[in-house]
């Protein structure tokens, strides 16, 4: 038992409120008082890069890599991410210890009550290229223009006429409080990301006590469904520029797995679904939609 317990999180807004959701609900379920959790932020190299798409900087580990060091060098006793953010491959020595219960995995749009309603040849503004893709694909009209930054960032670009309308994860504006932003665009329409509204906390892999602590708030369902993304997003050698989406659910016999890549300019697109087991289950689907693929659709993930 320790005195305190150093929560290391990113500095953003968001990354912010999810960490006091944790730290409520390791409060709330060790019954800790509000000063055994600290709160510690640490800057992180996507923080610092808002000009260019993550894509072409350097992927993922913007977001990990000065949390994995804050975690290795015990500056933290545990971290918290998106899931979404977070990279199939980590550090051997750091595990996925517990998830909080997933929040809306949707999209939302806004800007346009609708894809439909978008105006014919209008402009989508989004950095991700699993958005853009599937966008193109519902719109082959539309433009996609790039658009990073935080929400109000994109909603001033958006009444600065930038773009007709942009597109953000429902978790992230419902965290933020703001529940009255953009319409849901339903997961039929739109896939969401692997691990989207999916809160992960880490730890040292030989922190047992730590790792104890944090089983306590473990929400297995979402634990569950997320490990089965991430496992078909490992098995794709997907990287943060393959457009992937994919969401499990928990149904009877296991899980419902449904997954869709696409090229980045959406003219391709292969969709599959399938009734899993077991999370690792999910490298099969993965398996089938690269074999049904195009060679040059496999070629954006095996390349
Ligand atoms: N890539 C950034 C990111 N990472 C997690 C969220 C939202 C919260 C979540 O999906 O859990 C967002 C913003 C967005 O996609 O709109």
């Amino acid at each position: 038992m320790r005195s305190i317990y150093r929560l290391g999180t990113r500095g953003s807004p968001l990354a912010l409120t999810q960490a006091h959701m944790v730290k409520r609900a390791l409060e709330a379920a060790h019954g800790w008082p509000e000063t055994m959790v600290e709160i510690v932020t640490v800057k992180t190299s996507g923080d610092r890069i808002q000009d260019r798409a993550l894509a072409e900087v350097g992927g993922k580990a913007l977001w990990t890599k000065e949390l994995d060091l804050a975690l290795e060098e015990r500056r933290i006793d545990f971290a918290v991410h998106s899931m979404k953010d977070v990279e199939t491959i980590r550090p051997e020595h750091i595990v996925i210890a517990a998830m909080l219960p997933r929040a809306d995995v949707r999209d939302r749009l806004i800007g346009a009550e609708s894809i439909a309603a978008i105006r014919e040849g209008g402009k989508v503004g989004t950095s991700s290229p699993r958005r853009s893709a599937q966008m193109l694909r519902l719109r082959p009209d539309l433009e996609i223009v790039l658009f990073r930054g935080n929400v109000d960032t994109r909603l001033s670009r958006l009444h600065l006429g930038e773009a007709d309308a942009t597109l953000l994860a429902a978790a992230g504006l419902d965290r933020l409080g703001r529940h009255e932003i953009g319409a849901p665009v339903p997961v039929e329409t739109m896939l969401p990301a692997p691990a989207q509204g999916a809160v992960g906390i880490e730890a040292r892999a030989d922190d047992a006590e730590m790792l104890g602590l944090l089983a306590a708030i473990d929400d297995a369902d979402t634990s569950l469904c997320v490990r089965a993304e991430r496992a078909l997003l490992a098995r794709l050698g997907a990287t943060c520029r393959s457009p992937v989406a994919a969401l499990a659910v928990r149904a009877e016999g296991g899980l419902h797995l449904r997954a869709q890549i696409l090229s980045p300019d959406g003219r391709e697109s292969e969709e599959g679904e399938a009734v899993i087991a077991a999370p690792e289950d999910a490298a099969a689907l993965a398996v089938q939609l690269l074999e049904r693929a195009s060679p040059a659709l496999r070629a954006e993930f095996e390349g």
